[in-house]
């Protein structure tokens, strides 16, 4: 069965100040590129959802359409670029993508229908409660256990993921990920551990743990 990566990476960046975030590099290579190298390895084809009027850098393996307002549009235009009955959908954000959770979520996909990369959480959770100056203070304790952070590579029947998408869009119903959508529209999702080195760059932070992540990821060339 034919599988298909498909990055959304049309999203502006807003929170890192860089500019449209999927070009901002990392130790000399784009986040994109570095998303794309990982996952084309495993894939009969790989494609980018960039912003508009933003083409791709030559020599990547990779085609591109353009994005939509939001991450779920930019992924609904990817699925429907796609002729492939299996997808991996992947954030450009999130360089670090290690072969082996390539791997493991794509086994996942293939026995169960649907799965995702998460992390089982490992901080303490609470609510913030608002104090009367505005600031945040603690307010009630969220039992942690058995609570996953949700990554990707996110999985699945291109159909599913495609219906899925469009009832949501008929019902103007807004997920932050497709496994959510997939869930909402009554398909279990397998979980498959994710690494802490997945994490999506978002805030400026993110980026300095990046580059000091880069340094030891490219010197291994096993990940
Ligand atoms: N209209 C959009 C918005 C986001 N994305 C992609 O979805 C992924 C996760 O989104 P996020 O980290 O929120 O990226 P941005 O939308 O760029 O960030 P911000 O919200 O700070 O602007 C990123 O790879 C981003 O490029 C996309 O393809 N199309
Ligand atoms: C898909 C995702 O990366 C899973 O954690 C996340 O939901 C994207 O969220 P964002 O609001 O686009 O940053």
């Amino acid at each position: 069965m034919k599988i298909a990566a498909l990055i959304p990476a049309a999203g502006a960046g807003t929170r890192l100040g860089r500019g449209p975030k999927a070009f901002v590099e990392v130790a000399g290579r784009t986040l994109l590129a570095r998303s794309i190298a990982a996952l084309a390895p495993h894939v009969d084809e790989v494609v980018v959802a960039l912003p508009a009027g933003m083409a791709l850098p030559p020599g990547l393996p990779a085609r591109s359409i353009e994005g939509g307002n939001t991450r779920q549009s930019s992924v609904l235009r990817l699925l429907q670029a796609t002729d492939a009955e299996l997808v991996l959908i992947h954030d450009a954000a999130r360089p670090f993508l290690s072969a082996a959770v390539t791997r493991a979520v794509l086994e996942a996909m293939q026995a169960f229908g649907a799965a995702t990369v998460a992390l089982p959480v490992a901080d303490t959770l609470l609510r913030a409660a608002e104090e009367e100056d505005g600031g945040p203070s603690w307010g009630e304790r969220v039992e942690r256990s058995g609570l996953w952070a949700v990554q990707t590579p996110q999985a699945g029947r291109r159909e599913w993921l495609l219906a899925a998408h469009l009832k949501a869009q008929q019902a103007g119903f807004e997920a932050t990920d497709d496994a959510g959508l997939l869930h909402w529209a009554g398909h279990p999702v397998r979980l498959v551990p994710g690494e802490a080195s997945l994490l999506k760059v978002t805030a400026p932070g993110d980026l300095l743990l990046a580059q000091a992540l880069a340094a030891m990821w490219d010197a291994s060339p096993d990940l």
